[in-house]
């Protein structure tokens, strides 16, 4: 690690401790159990994003009251550990994949989350029948292909589902949510929030026919949502 600069050394200590607050995210909204998934963020080396930048993750197979900012593990893009002192997470060659690939997102997030799952379980995209999709999402939550964790297949259905989606939100096939984001906590909201739609739709559902929304109206709420919500002109 003494190869980098020490603001580069700084932001790896500062991300650190911001991915130990945003992994308690994970169990406090439910979306894990046990030791299942896993919250990443890029730290950028030059002065703009690049395969050279370093990614910051869990340790494998550590529970989330364990984690500590020294537990975090650094890796480079190809997934190799640059600094750590335990194997990182085992999901690591799928967020490296994500930073190779789509150099604007920053953070990413593995959950295994009920209602979200078991739409990826059934391989059907959850409809955008909620404003709240159109706000967050776009459109549909797309499902990703089955794809077996080890090498680089996770990550590349990760990148050719979303790229040409405006969904932070990818359900991978038999498997579970992976989101993406501007940094880790953008990220860690995509999950919080797809779960949250995945569990309502599913009770729509159950309930009966759901009522899709217009495509124009759909693009509407996703413009004022990310460009003018939270903002104040808003007010
Ligand atoms: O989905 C998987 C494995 O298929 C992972 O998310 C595990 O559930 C957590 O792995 P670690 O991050 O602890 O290695």
């Amino acid at each position: 690690m003494r190869d980098y600069p020490q603001s580069v050394l700084d932001e790896i200590a500062r991300t650190r401790a911001v991915l130990v607050t945003l992994h308690a995210e994970l169990p406090r909204w439910d979306l894990v159990v046990w030791t299942a998934g896993n919250v990443s963020q890029r730290v950028v080396v030059g002065a703009a994003p690049s395969a050279d930048d370093l990614l910051v993750i869990k340790p494998s197979g550590v529970t989330y009251d364990e984690l500590t900012p020294e537990s975090m593990v650094v890796c480079d893009l190809d997934g190799t550990l640059v600094d750590g002192t335990r194997s990182p997470s085992s999901d690591t060659a799928a967020h490296a994949y994500v930073y190779r690939h789509m150099p604007h997102i920053g953070g990413v997030v593995h959950t295994h989350s009920t209602y979200a799952t078991a739409w990826a379980a059934r391989g059907e995209p959850v409809p955008c029948v909620l404003t709240m999709m159109a706000d967050e999402f776009g459109g549909d939550v797309p499902i990703g292909p089955f794809a077996l964790i080890g090498d680089d297949s996770i990550g590349r259905g990760i990148v050719e589902t979303l790229q040409g989606s405006r969904s932070p939100a990818v359900l991978m096939r038999n498997h579970g949510p992976f989101t993406i984001g501007k940094d880790a906590q953008a990220a860690v909201k995509a999950a919080v929030m797809v779960e949250e739609v995945a569990r309502t739709v599913h009770i729509a559902r159950q309930l009966g026919d759901t009522v899709p929304i217009a495509q124009s109206d759909i693009d509407s709420l996703y413009a004022r949502y990310q460009n003018v919500y939270g903002q104040d002109t808003e007010r």
